[in-house]
């Protein structure tokens, strides 16, 4: 049997008297779509930010491709290689599409002008964003110094995967990718998921959206009360019958181990 790439075991986060994580275990299997779903306070947000090391779990323990880490912040987990888009895009409006995939870790230039003057190396990063969202057809951008405040939500969203897929080595995790999407615009950042997925990337996918969940995971992971309450695969399953796991109005045959 493959190992899981990210694994969490027995994770436990108590904020005052409020137990967001009880227990919790996690798996995510290499090139896999994982969908993350539970209702609302079910603690899927928390679970998402104890992997990506926003969150420093009370208890418990994560595993990344079979070492275990423990992240101090969400910079050290995109150093190894954890890149988590969230539901509000952190990205900065009046600049370019080029510096948003850059903003933290821009390029600078060779010997002494990037070493001790710090000036970026702009054509190099403009070279490489282009080839980034051309990778994932996102070339409907036309140009890559156009401010992301002039792009559709879309458009932003795909900017936003695309950074993810550019540094995110190994697992990218995305919150609610298309919870504030028109069906256009949701339906390209689906395509792109899944682009990410064919080029062996795996995904964390948070979403409240059924048909968007049933559309593109391999596997769903069912959260209910802080913990993990089964993994199920779409194919045996209808989208009823997991609103009501995630409700807890009817139990799953099998819970998770
Ligand atoms: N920073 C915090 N301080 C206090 N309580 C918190 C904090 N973050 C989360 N909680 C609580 O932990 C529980 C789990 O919250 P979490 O945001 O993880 O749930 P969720 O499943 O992501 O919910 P939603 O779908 O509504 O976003 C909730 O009861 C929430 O109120």
């Amino acid at each position: 049997m493959t190992d899981p790439i990210l694994q969490a075991k027995g994770l436990v986060k108590r904020y005052g008297r409020v137990t967001a994580l009880d227990h919790c275990d996690f798996e995510l299997m290499p090139g896999e779509i994982l969908a993350v779903i539970g209702d609302n306070g079910a603690g899927k947000s928390t679970l998402i930010k104890a992997l990506s090391g926003a969150v420093i779990p009370d208890e418990g323990e994560v595993w990344l491709e079979g070492k275990r880490v423990n992240f101090q912040s969400p910079i050290d987990a995109r150093e190894n290689g954890i890149e988590t888009v969230y539901q509000t895009l952190a990205m900065s409006p009046a600049l370019s599409i080029a510096d948003n995939m850059f903003m933290g870790r821009e390029l600078r230039k060779p010997g002494f002008a990037g070493k001790f003057l710090r000036k970026l190396d702009r054509p190099a990063m403009e070279k490489f964003a282009r080839q980034k969202l051309s990778d994932l057809g996102l070339m409907t951008i036309q140009n890559i110094n156009q401010a992301v405040e002039t792009l559709s939500g879309g458009q932003r969203q795909g900017v936003a995967v695309a950074r993810a897929a550019a540094f995110g080595s190994k697992v990218i995790i995305l919150d609610e990718p298309t919870a504030a999407l028109g069906v256009k615009e949701s339906r390209r950042v689906l395509e792109l998921i899944q682009d990410v997925k064919s080029r062996g990337i795996p995904i964390i996918l948070i979403s409240h959206n059924m048909p968007h969940v049933f559309e593109v995971a391999d596997r769903i992971h069912i959260h209910r009360l802080g913990r993990r309450l089964t993994v199920i695969n779409p194919g045996d399953y209808s989208m009823s019958d997991a609103v009501a796991f995630m409700t807890g109005a009817k139990e799953p045959e099998r819970e998770a181990a």
